[in-house]
């Protein structure tokens, strides 16, 4: 008995050793691992846009905040993004209404993804502008940062969902608050983004004067038919039949189509039901 008893209370002293944890001793502890050179280029991949160019950099705790920060506000913006093209312009504004913040997040990432295209296309309007007279007043549907307004002597009127600028209108673009018959050129740069596009065309050509220019640049993808895309030759032709001639269509540039439209002088008396091809969203791909 007296046996049994003092094995019991070894057995209990053990256990009691086991499970005791040891004092730490930092000393003791290997030092913290900063990372190689292959480590770095590693890290890099994460998300490469924001890779610094100093790899000193790269083991400060900050770094690798910035690199989360970054991965959140492209995942946002591709959901923005994704939340635009799916929509129609009315949700659209009442979405940025209900948070404005939004709208920023979705410029930021806008202005990165377009850092990657070797042209832009708000330049090239800009340049047909120069080339033309200045004296033709101009609507610009969907400004965004109303860089067309800031890079031309015309008088614009710069239309967005929201206005950070005093020179921006923010509205829907279905519905501008300008008179029938009183702009010379509208423009429509990467902007068609609406499920209900043909009702921001129907309000160019409302506010169009006869002979006016319709101008519009959109993702070469979204007119890819081979993989999902609108017929460039439908949608050509739906403009025509809502009043326009087609002027020019050029699908040189790798990014993005250019088409050019002149309002017609007299409407036909035969209004006809108009065959809209749908447009595709545009998707941004992951950095
Ligand atoms: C891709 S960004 C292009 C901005 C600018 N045109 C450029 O080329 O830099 C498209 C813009 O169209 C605006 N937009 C989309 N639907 C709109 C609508 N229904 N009414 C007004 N703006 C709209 C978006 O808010 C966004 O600022």
């Amino acid at each position: 008995m007296k046996d049994k008893e003092s094995s019991r209370k070894r057995k209990r002293a053990t256990n009691t050793k086991k499970h005791t944890k040891k004092p730490q001793n930092h000393q003791q502890q290997p030092p913290p691992r900063i990372p190689s050179k292959s480590q770095n280029q590693k890290d890099s991949t994460f998300d490469d846009q924001q890779t610094p160019s100093n790899p000193a950099k790269l083991s400060k705790p900050s770094s690798f905040l910035d690199k989360m920060k970054a991965r959140l506000s492209g995942g946002h913006f591709r959901m923005i993004n994704e939340k635009l093209y799916t929509c129609t312009g009315n949700e659209a504004l009442n979405y940025f209404q209900e948070d404005p913040a939004l709208f920023d997040m979705y410029h930021t990432g806008y202005q990165e993804q377009m850092l990657h295209w070797p042209d832009q296309p708000v330049n090239i309007i800009i340049k047909w502008l120069k080339d033309h007279n200045p004296s033709l007043v101009v609507a610009d549907f969907g400004c965004g940062d109303a860089r067309l307004a800031k890079n031309v002597k015309n008088r614009v009127f710069s239309f967005d969902l929201v206005s950070n600028d005093p020179a921006v209108i923010a509205c829907d673009m279905s519905n501008v608050p300008l008179g029938s018959s009183s702009v010379d050129v509208a423009v429509f740069c990467l902007s068609l983004m609406g499920t209900n596009f043909p009702s921001y065309l129907q309000e160019a050509h409302r506010v169009l004067k006869p002979s006016g220019w319709l101008l519009i640049a959109e993702v070469k993808s979204r007119f890819d038919p081979n993989n999902g895309g609108a017929d460039p030759n439908k949608f050509s032709k739906a403009i025509c039949d809502l009043g326009f001639t087609s002027e020019l269509k050029n699908f040189s540039n790798k990014m993005f189509i250019l088409l050019h439209f002149k309002k017609k002088e007299k409407l036909s008396s035969t209004a006809k039901e108009i065959e809209w091809p749908e447009l595709k969203p545009c998707l941004y791909k992951r950095r």
